[in-house]
């Protein structure tokens, strides 16, 4: 971890004076974010400005869906991340992922139809999830939150890369399994990885099981390796705030200012084992199910990514050459996580 970096905890953000303050409130919002990304490339936001009934909705939606049977789900199935993806559908480097998915992307993206279920089967479904992509919304003012850290000028402002907006969000359930399967070597929830876009906002439901690498904990940047050599940190739950990270595109961006720290999902903390019972344990048998919806943002296709002003000078040079972004992300969406 950078020296300048002297708490292990991933920092609580109010977004309110960003969004509602003075250019000064602005300015401080703005700071916090690039210090937090800078040390941990994941942050806790509150005011937001996405309404707890809205995100309440949303898990109340996405538990109807994957309450479907799996005769109704399997119609929905695709190969370009639209739509329904079964149970351990998704392999990472030998491990089976336990989670079913269905993702949505801007309605506006007509190379990459969505795949709604039948308005009879599901009523109102559909128009919940396209309005729910005004989540775009705060992803730019996210954007002109980092833009105003870096000063950078209206031409090289991240929001005006963005102004496509070709997002896309999952809806994601991670069914209850037996522990015993979580800890079997090739069976997770999602394995170590770091995403590949911008920046993720994720909305988890109160269960947990999120982690993040512990970067002091092994000199590594890999997933592969961090998964055999590195030690993870809990992101626990929070109610009313939206975990916010940076993907490999923003990293790169910034010249490495902030960080894609590489994360995973596993089973929650373990309960304490109850001392009264007939039949006591100290390993919860079965690892109930979790809901989580990670909302994705990418630059637009023609995008040239090249370190940012600001982020390099005559002692930090360039430390990568430029990248179309189009080309980078029709390759990783072909093997999802690296
Ligand atoms: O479900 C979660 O909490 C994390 C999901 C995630 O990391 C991903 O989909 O990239
Ligand atoms: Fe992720």
């Amino acid at each position: 971890m950078d020296s300048s970096c002297d708490t292990p905890d991933i920092p609580l953000i109010d977004f309110g004076p960003f969004l509602h303050g003075s250019a000064r409130d602005r300015a401080q919002v703005a700071s916090s974010i690039d210090a937090a990304f800078r040390c941990h490339g994941f942050i806790y936001l509150s005011n937001h400005g996405i309404e707890q009934g809205k995100l309440d909705e949303c898990f109340e939606w996405s538990r109807r869906f994957f309450g479907l049977i799996e005769e109704e789900k399997k119609k929905m199935q695709s190969l370009h991340y639209r739509g329904y993806s079964g149970v351990g559908n998704e392999k990472v480097r030998e491990h089976i992922c336990m989670k079913e998915g269905f993702g949505c992307g801007n309605p506006e993206d007509v190379s990459q139809p969505n795949i709604w279920p039948p308005e009879e089967l599901l009523p109102d479904f559909r128009a919940f999830m396209e309005d729910f992509f005004q989540c775009t919304i705060l992803v730019h003012h996210l954007l002109d939150s980092l833009s105003l850290a870096l000063d950078l000028s209206s031409t090289d402002s991240l929001s005006e890369k963005h102004i496509h907006s070709l997002f896309n969000f999952d809806l994601l359930h991670y069914p209850a399994v037996p522990t015993q399967l979580l800890h079997s070597g090739n069976i997770a929830r999602i394995p170590p990885h770091s995403d590949f876009g911008t920046l993720t906002l994720l909305f988890q439901d109160n269960v947990g099981g999120l982690e993040i690498a512990d970067l002091g904990s092994a000199n590594t940047e890999k997933s592969a390796e961090f998964e055999k050599y590195g030690s993870f940190k809990l992101v626990k739950p929070v109610l009313g705030t939206a975990v916010v990270n940076i993907g490999y595109l923003l990293m790169r961006w910034s010249n490495g200012r902030w960080k894609n720290t590489i994360h995973r999902v596993v089973g929650p903390p373990m309960r304490e084992a109850s001392t009264n019972s007939d039949n006591p344990r100290t390993v919860e048998d079965t690892t109930p199910e979790r809901y989580s919806v990670p909302f994705f943002a990418v630059p637009d296709p023609e995008t040239v990514v090249e370190a940012l002003p600001g982020c390099w000078n005559i002692d930090v040079p360039k430390k990568w050459k430029p990248m179309h972004a189009g080309n980078f992300l029709r390759r990783k969406r072909k093997g999802i996580y690296a």
